[in-house]
């Protein structure tokens, strides 16, 4: 079982509840963040989070996790999910088990939104669940 987990949300993910509400509903991002953290705590586990809209902050967080204790990363890299290879690189530096979340069914949309850097080294893939799909990884982190 994950023991400390790290979520990480990609850029503008700091708007969630206002940005787009009929794309990405109405729950904001501490909404999520405290419902992360209170179910991490409820299973014995530590969780942080972590919002940047800057590639460069994203890396320099996974490559934090290191050696900070970290054993699960649950990351929405956002739109750097379609272009974002210096996130990947990282990710598969650090060599952690990751989850990549979308908030909407990113293969309902656009189709650039169809790609992602990411699916290929993830543990797993959820998308179009809404916030319920970062405790649907969290809880996956829990438990194994
Ligand atoms: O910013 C986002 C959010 C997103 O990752 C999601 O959670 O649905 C989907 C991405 O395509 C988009 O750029």
């Amino acid at each position: 079982m994950a023991n400390r987990i790290l979520v990480l949300h990609g850029p503008n993910l700091n708007l969630l509840g206002t940005r787009e509400p009929e794309v990405y509903g109405a729950t904001t991002l501490a909404d999520i963040d405290a419902r992360l953290a209170a179910l991490a705590q409820a299973n014995g586990a530590q969780l942080s989070t972590f919002q940047s809209n800057h590639e460069g902050g994203l890396v320099d967080r996974i490559q934090a996790a290191r050696t900070d204790g970290t054993d699960f990363i649950v990351i929405n890299p956002a739109a750097y999910t379609h272009t974002s290879v210096a996130i990947r690189d990282a990710l598969a530096a650090v060599a952690m088990p990751f989850i990549e979340v979308h908030v909407s069914n990113v293969h309902k949309r656009e189709a650039f939104r169809r790609h992602s850097y990411f699916s290929d080294l993830a543990v797993g893939v959820v998308a179009g669940l809404g916030p319920d799909g970062y405790e649907a990884a969290v809880r996956y982190a829990l438990a194994h």
